[in-house]
This record gives structure tokens, sequence and C-alpha cells, in this order.
């Protein structure tokens, strides 16, 4: 059986010589889902949109459940689900009517669209919601809403932009268990796009880490993290150190590797953590830099991500959002 989407060397320029692809090449299996991990800018949306067939690359091909989206975009339309971060739902319709809605704009005849109606207001818990008007709905219902309005016309492959972004835990949870039991239960391919790095960590199979328009790192978040041998060594200041006497002290510590040092924060890599701690705080004492906090944990697809990227993932996040920038880099991903 075909891919559910095979992309290769997509390129896209947009007006005022933005690269936003620069040959960006992925797989995604039947059942599976592949997080596309990247900030703000690195190019997901662009991935999304060609693959969704709403805007043209301008090199590389790319096929959705077989279907080539230059030559067969209607095709590739009747078997993707698309969920934006933008809720497509009437706010002003209840959710079964938008669910009726939906189901007829796909050609579906009335009974059998109240039929898949019901079926999805069950299969998302929305029985009590039902009937009230989408401007009434928590913010985890209406995305719930969201997701059953994508899999209306029974897709093969779907796409999820931020799924969980603005959820309050609770639904951010229930949203995980949903999105995993769909890939399982039903062999839903799923392409998500996220910056959340715990949400990437804890539902894609596969990841695909997007910087500057191409994929710079791929693998199971395992994998990827495990690639990093040893344990990741966070220090943090009360402002910006001097560079010099930092590397200097540290330079002469033997284990210690990798060091990036990013304005008031670096990290390094050492074999044994715990025990390379008390060198450290010692080396740059005596250097006049003592360091305010230290943290030691295991690779987090933060440092993954800094890794390939070369750069920290709040950092690279142009638009420096919140979301991205509260992740904890010691233990994003820590296991
Ligand atoms: N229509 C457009 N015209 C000009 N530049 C664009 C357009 N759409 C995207 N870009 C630029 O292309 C680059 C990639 O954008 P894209 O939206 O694909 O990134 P992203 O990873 O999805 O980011 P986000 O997480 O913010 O959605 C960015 O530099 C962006 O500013």
């Amino acid at each position: 059986m075909a891919h559910a989407i095979e992309a290769d060397g997509l390129v896209k320029n947009y007006p005022g010589d933005v690269r936003a692809l620069d040959g960006l090449s992925i797989t995604l299996g039947q059942g599976e889902i592949l997080g596309l991990l990247g900030p703000n800018g690195a190019g997901k949306s662009t991935t999304v949109k060609i693959l969704t067939t709403l805007v043209r690359p301008d090199a590389g091909t790319a096929a959705v459940a077989g279907h080539d989206v230059l030559r067969r975009p209607d095709r590739v339309r009747r078997v993707i689900g698309v969920v934006s971060q933008r809720s497509g739902a009437d706010p002003e319709a209840t959710g079964r009517e938008n669910l009726v809605l939906q189901a007829r704009l796909y050609g579906t005849g009335g009974a059998q669209a109240r039929r898949r109606a019901d079926e999805l207001l069950e299969r998302f818990g929305l029985g009590e919601a039902a009937s009230r008007k989408v401007k009434t709905y928590s913010g985890g219902t209406r995305r719930r809403l969201d997701v059953a309005l994508g899999l209306v016309h029974r897709p093969r492959v779907l796409f999820l932009d931020e799924p969980t972004t603005g959820l309050d835990p609770e639904a951010r949870a229930s949203m995980w268990a949903e999105i995993a039991a769909l890939a399982g239960d039903e062999a839903l391919a799923i392409l998500l796009t996220t910056h959340y790095l715990d949400e990437a960590d804890r539902l894609a199979r596969r990841l695909a880490i997007v910087d500057r328009g191409g994929v710079v790192a791929e693998g199971t978040p395992d994998a990827l993290k495990g690639e990093l041998r040893g344990d990741a060594v966070h220090l943090e200041w009360g402002e910006t150190p001097e560079e010099a006497p930092v590397r200097a002290a540290l330079g002469r510590l033997p284990g210690l590797r990798d060091v990036v040092l990013d304005g008031p924060r670096l990290s390094a890599r050492a074999d044994d953590g715990a025990a390379a701690v008390p060198a450290v705080l010692a080396a740059l004492d005596q250097a006049g830099v003592p360091a305010a906090a230290v943290t030691v944990a295991r690779p987090s697809l933060d440092d993954v991500y800094l890794r390939y990227a070369g750069r920290r993932f709040a950092q690279a996040d142009t638009a420096g959002t919140a979301d991205a920038a509260a992740e904890p880099a010691a233990t994003g991903g820590a296991r």
C-alpha cells in the first residue's frame, strides 16, 4: 500500500526572498503519527499547505495516499482531514448541526449524515454538548468537535495543526488520548505539527525536526534522545556572563563536551552529570563567573533540537511565543 504521505525535496519561495522550504522530505506510513516539530517560521505550515493542496511547491514532489498533490488535488482532498488551529465550526450552530452540515458538504445524504454525526458525537464524548451552540463550548470541547469535523468523511490521513494549543492540562491529556486512539484503532495516519516538545515526545512515533525549511533530524523520540550519550548539564547565571572565562574554565574539565553558551544559559554534556557538577561549579567559582543554578537531566528533545539545529528551541522560535519559551529546558522530555 502507498505511504500515507511521501514528500520529496519540497521547495517553496515566497516574495521578498523568503525560502520557506528548502528541499524538505518526509514520509508517513499508514496508522502512524509523525510529529513535525519546529519553531515558528520553520516551514511546518507551508509543508501542510502543500500536502493539503492549498499551496503549490516550486520544486519537489508530494503524494498523499498515493495521489500526487499537483496532478490529482481533487483525490487528495477526498482522503484528507484537516484540523487547523482556527476552528472551522460555526459558533452559532450546535455541535450536531455542524457535523451534519459538514457531512452534507461532502455529498452525504440527510439520514446518513445524521447517523455519521451521531457516531462522531459519541466517539468524541460530545453527547451532552451536541444540542448546544458551539459558542458555549469550553476550549477542550471545541477542539474535540474540530477533530470530529475533520473526520466526517472518513479520511485516511489527518493533518492536526497544534491540536492542544490553549487547552488546560486536563483537556490536553484527554486530547492526547483521543489522538493516540485514532491512530491505533482506526489506522489513521496523522501528521501532527507542533511546537510543544512534550506533545511531540508523547504522541509521535516518529519525529521530524524541522528548521529553516528542511528536516534536520528524524527518528523516534527515544532514538533521537538516545543519540545524545550521557547527561545534559544546564547552568544559569543571573545575567549573561563573560564568555571567555566560562569557556576557559570549562575547557579544562575532562568529560565535559558540546558546550553551548546562550546568553545567561549554558548547556553541556557529560557522561555522568551528577559526578561532573562539583568540578564544574568549582571551576566557574575560581574563574570569577559563579553560576546561579545548575540542573542535570537525561537528554530532552530540547537538547536534541539544540544539537541538530545548533540553537535552543525557544531561541529559534522567532516569534518567541510564551508556549515554547515556557518549555522547561532540562526536563521537557526527560524520562
Ligand atoms: N504567504 C506568505 N508570504 C510570505 N512569506 C510567507 C508566507 N507564508 C509563510 N511565509 C514565511 O515562510 C517561512 C515559513 O513559514 P511557515 O508558516 O511554513 O512556518 P511554520 O513552521 O509553520 O511556523 P508557525 O509555527 O509560526 O506556523 C516563514 O519565514 C514565514 O514568514
